[in-house]
């Protein structure tokens, strides 16, 4: 896709006007082709090999997440434990990128994982809805930040984007990447909510022009989450921001991933689309909370041969 438009971010986002003039103008999503690009993709096998390199990236890209009401310390605590050590059986397996948890529980989370290389997300800004004020949310980013946090997973107000109010949603995510000093910025387009490719293309856009580190998908509380096509359509357009504008921005969909074929599916999409700079950690990640142990299991599965039941190990 050729983006069409001024090359330069800033005249794009000088006004309200300009800024749904570039969005309005980007090519609409061919839903059919996107979606048959994706069921091709997702039948495409991999060399044994590759499998078990597959398996750990997976692991190594996975924010390890937690987000209900009833979470307590105990919880965040073992699930950082098996972020750092996955496999205590096996040192050979790698530590997930990040812990995903609420704000109050960053301090808890990031005193787990203290010496390791894991990370720490955070969902803010009123997450999952959006539905306070910015004055919340950024106290909300800034709490998560002050805890510890290096990755901000924050909403888009999805009623303001469906209303046509971009330069709204703009202004919020510009404030609250303020709001996130140095930590990371991850903007959730929640797309089950979107209604259209054409709009998960001009969100991704939107988040991009705002100063998004990544895009992801989903909440993990609205369904459809993360879809194969849905993320087809985030990786061209981080692949053309990057062609137009020389940055590049990661993608993380979210919810719903549960098997390693999943997963491996996920992969397979990132290098035919966007090209493989995105399979890192760094540019891709798959926001899961119970991925990990189907992972785990194949793992062992390819070293030994046999399968361990899922009680193998803890639970996620
Ligand atoms: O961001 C991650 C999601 O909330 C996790 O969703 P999941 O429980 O469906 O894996």
């Amino acid at each position: 896709m050729t983006v069409t438009g001024s090359a330069d971010i800033s005249d794009i986002t000088s006004s309200a006007s300009q800024l749904r003039r570039f969005l309005a103008g980007l090519p609409g999503v061919d839903q059919v082709g996107a979606e048959a690009r994706a069921a091709t993709l997702s039948t495409r096998s991999i060399k044994t090999t590759a499998k078990a390199y597959a398996l750990d990236l997976a692991v190594r890209m996975i924010d390890l997440t937690t987000l209900e009401g009833q979470d307590t310390p105990g919880k965040v605590r073992a699930l950082s434990a098996k972020a750092i050590r996955p496999d205590p059986a096996d040192a050979s397996c790698p530590s997930v990128a990040a812990v995903c948890v609420y704000p109050d529980m960053v301090p808890v989370a990031k005193a787990a994982v203290a010496g390791s290389t894991v990370k720490i997300a955070s969902v803010a800004s009123g997450f999952p809805s959006g539905r306070t004020s910015l004055d919340i949310k950024l106290r909300d980013t800034a709490d998560a930040v002050a805890a510890g946090a290096d990755e901000i997973d924050m909403v888009i107000d999805r009623g303001a984007f469906l209303a046509g109010q971009y330069g709204q949603v703009f202004d919020e995510i510009v404030a609250i990447k303020g709001a996130c000093g140095a930590a990371h910025l991850k903007v959730i387009l929640e797309t089950g909510e979107l209604a259209t490719y054409d709009n998960v293309r001009r969100a991704s856009w939107l988040a991009m022009l705002a100063g998004a580190d990544f895009i992801k998908t989903s909440t993990g509380k609205i369904a459809p989450a993360a879809t194969l096509p849905v993320t087809l359509v985030m990786l061209e357009a981080v692949r053309d921001f990057r062609d137009a504008y020389g940055r590049q921005v990661g993608v993380k969909p979210a919810g719903g991933i549960r098997t390693s074929k999943d997963a491996i599916r996920y992969l397979v999409l990132v290098n035919e689309t966007a090209g493989d700079d995105w399979l890192d950690p760094d540019w891709f990640r798959l926001g899961a909370s119970s991925l990990l142990n189907d992972l785990l299991m194949q793992r062992t599965k390819m070293r030994t041969g046999t399968y361990s039941g899922p009680d193998y190990f803890t639970l996620d």
